[in-house]
């Protein structure tokens, strides 16, 4: 054992896909890094530290699950290169910590096998013995600890405690120093290791029953061709329905709470820029997308509650002939369903499809996936110009046309992969694993829901704060000349670049305040919202100034424009970090510069074919 208290050994967990690694990682650190139930949510190594009982300091490494060393997609490629020392960034680690899920344990044992050839020292984690238990797996700790020759433990990392005899382990191991060399896996003989997992999972394993038997009944209506679809559309359906049915209330309170809040600085500051400033800048400009909390939190609400139950995989089986069709992989399906929260993550786990030339396409379409930061914008335009009323006697109209939307860029998605689809393409069967269905974990889904609120009302009190004071400054100044007949926005700095732009915009319906709005969303979508917001209660004359956003626009634009800014959305690449991390997926400027011209260029002829349709039709 190490004597020297001040050196802190890394550790990397490593082992098969969804076995519970980061539920572990983040037990152990602290951290909160994300945990979901289908294989390939992790596809970056993180590293946390975790400070033992002795006072030393562990470097806790999460890599990305893979089913063997030989790595084949690109996240397998990081845990390859991280555990073997040939990761740019970092040592080989000092100790291993195989996880292997309990109930899975003939893959589980295998990976364990395959890393027992890099000669660290390394504790087997047998986790999710609660499910194990649950189904009557017995296995024989003391028999398997030395069959593999190493120690073995149990692991729960979803309980408090669950970590604690992995603790005691990683403490009692011989870990000698931290300058390990790189190690060569060209010639490891890994095929011959399956006989050798049969023979240890016979003498070790006791009823090894492979799923649940409900399960099986569950997938038997969700995996079918009709009721199974018939399902995933009604549950879609249902989200839009709740993101603004549910969400009403809450948006009340903090829409009142915001415009009480307005209304009492308008009455105690004294008159000036400063007041101003506050009003109009900081609480019509951010206000307006705070509005929009709860909405993201029912989205994330069943995305998250999705995402932990296994259901994911099954939707991906499910489409992965439609999927097929306009030549996309089924692998694609969950990080395109991931875009639907933001397309950052989902472009990164893109990492776990194999084929670069699938993962290109998945890349490129991302975007289209409706984000959550169209929510705010959507909503706005659909809650200003769809009447609240049902129809066909139970379906909200707004939340139909929400539907509409997101179907909109799901299926010029599918156009698009069609298009970049090569010739005789030969599609090939998906590869997917089935995880068991599971009750989403509460605490999981109180701490994502948690996250998500801290992101985004840290966006609007950062930089959404931040562009709205320079917006506020770039509208204000020079003020109105004399006798001015347009409030004093029209003839600020921003007003002249508003009504510059309006030259290119005014064919596809948009106004100067808009083409203001447009200029600083281009940072994130939401933003717009935001500018809008300032834009409007800049022009306001007289007391209207406390009035919110929405009936704002309700009065100055026409359901044409409305209806051909809600297109624009659909497609519009605004989102200056979507744009770099698909330059540092794809390691050049080529793709995000292909990706910002073409959705440009269909955000365009969306709203035009919508503007002047729209025209035609409504007058
Ligand atoms: N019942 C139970 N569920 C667990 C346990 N450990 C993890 N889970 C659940 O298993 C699922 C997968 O957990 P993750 O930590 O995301 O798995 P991972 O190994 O990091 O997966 P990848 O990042 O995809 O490789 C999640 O739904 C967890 O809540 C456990 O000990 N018991
Ligand atoms: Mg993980």
């Amino acid at each position: 054992m190490h004597t020297d208290s001040t050196f802190s050994p890394l550790v990397a967990l490593v082992g098969n896909p969804n076995c519970g690694k980061t539920a572990l990682f983040n037990r152990l650190t602290g951290a909160r890094q994300k945990v979901a139930n289908f294989a390939g949510v992790t596809v970056e190594r993180k590293i946390g530290r975790y400070i033992g009982q002795t006072g030393r300091v562990w470097q806790i490494l999460d890599l990305p699950g893979t089913y063997s060393i030989n790595a084949s997609t690109p996240d397998e490629q990081i845990t390859q290169a991280v555990i073997t020392g040939k990761h740019p960034s970092e040592t080989i680690p000092d100790a291993l910590v195989c996880v292997v899920d309990a109930t899975n344990l003939r893959r589980g044992l295998r990976i364990a096998l395959e890393l027992k050839l890099l000669n660290l020292p390394m504790v087997l984690a047998i986790n999710m013995v609660d499910v194990a238990q649950s189904r009557q797996i017995k296995i024989d700790l003391d028999a398997l600890s030395k069959a593999l020759d190493m120690p073995v433990v149990e692991t729960i990392a979803v309980r408090t405690q669950g970590e604690a005899k992995l603790v005691a382990a990683l403490e009692q191991l011989p870990i000698k120093s931290s300058k390990n060399p790189a190690i060569d896996l060209s010639d490891t003989p890994v095929l011959e290791l399956q006989s050798q997992v049969n023979a240890i999972l016979d003498a070790c394993v006791t009823n090894v029953v492979p799923a649940s038997p409900w399960s099986e009944k569950i997938d038997r209506i969700i995996l079918h061709p009709i009721w199974g679809t018939a399902l995933f559309l009604g549950l879609m359906f249902l989200v839009f329905q709740a993101v603004f049915s549910w969400a009403q209330v809450p948006m009340d309170i903090i829409k009142s709470t915001v415009e009480g809040f307005g209304e009492l600085v308008q009455e105690t500051m004294p008159e000036g820029v400063l007041r101003d400033l506050i009003t109009q800048g900081i609480i019509g400009g951010s206000g307006a997308v705070l509005v929009f909390l709860p909405q993201i939190v029912i989205l994330f609400f069943f995305i998250l509650a999705l995402e932990d139950s296994g259901y994911l995989p099954r939707a991906a089986f499910l489409l992965d002939r439609l999927m097929g069709s306009v030549g996309l992989s089924g692998r694609a399906f969950i990080p395109l369903l991931s875009s639907f929260a933001c397309a950052i993550p989902g472009i990164m786990s893109t990492r776990t499809i194999q084929n670069p030339r699938d993962r290109l396409t998945t890349i490129m379409i991302a975007p289209l996936m409706t984000c959550s930061a169209r929510l705010p914008v959507y909503a706005l335009i659909i809650a200003a110009f769809i009447q609240e009323k049902t129809v066909l006697g139970f379906l909200s109209l707004q939340g139909v046309v929400l539907f509409i939307l997101y179907l909109a860029g799901i299926l010029s998605a599918m156009a698009v992969a069609w298009f970049l689809k090569p010739k005789n393409k030969n599609t090939h069967a998906l590869l997917l694993e089935l995880p068991d269905y599971r009750w989403p974990n509460l605490r999981n889904l109180g701490l994502g829901l948690w996250e998500r609120i801290r992101i985004f009302v840290t966006r609007v009190g950062t930089i959404i704060l931040a562009l709205m004071i320079l917006l506020w400054f770039l509208s204000s100044f020079p003020g109105a000349p004399e006798n001015a007949t347009h409030p004093a926005i029209y003839y600020s700095i921003a007003g002249l670049l508003g009504r510059a732009l309006e030259v290119v915009f005014a064919p596809i319906g948009f106004n100067w305040q808009i083409c203001i709005a447009l200029v600083p969303g281009m940072a994130a979508r939401e933003v717009a919202v935001a500018a809008l917001g300032t834009v409007y209660s800049l022009s306001q004359h007289g007391d209207n100034l406390a009035d919110t956003l929405q009936p704002l626009i309700a009065q100055s634009w026409s359901l044409p424009t409305a209806l051909s800014l809600l297109a624009w959305f659909v497609f519009a690449p605004q989102c200056i970090a979507t744009l770099s991390v698909v330059k540092r997926e794809t390691n050049s400027w080529r793709y995000p510069l292909i990706m910002l011209g073409y959705l440009f260029g269909l955000a365009y002829l969306a709203s035009f074919i919508t503007y002047h349709v729209a025209l035609y039709f409504l007058g």
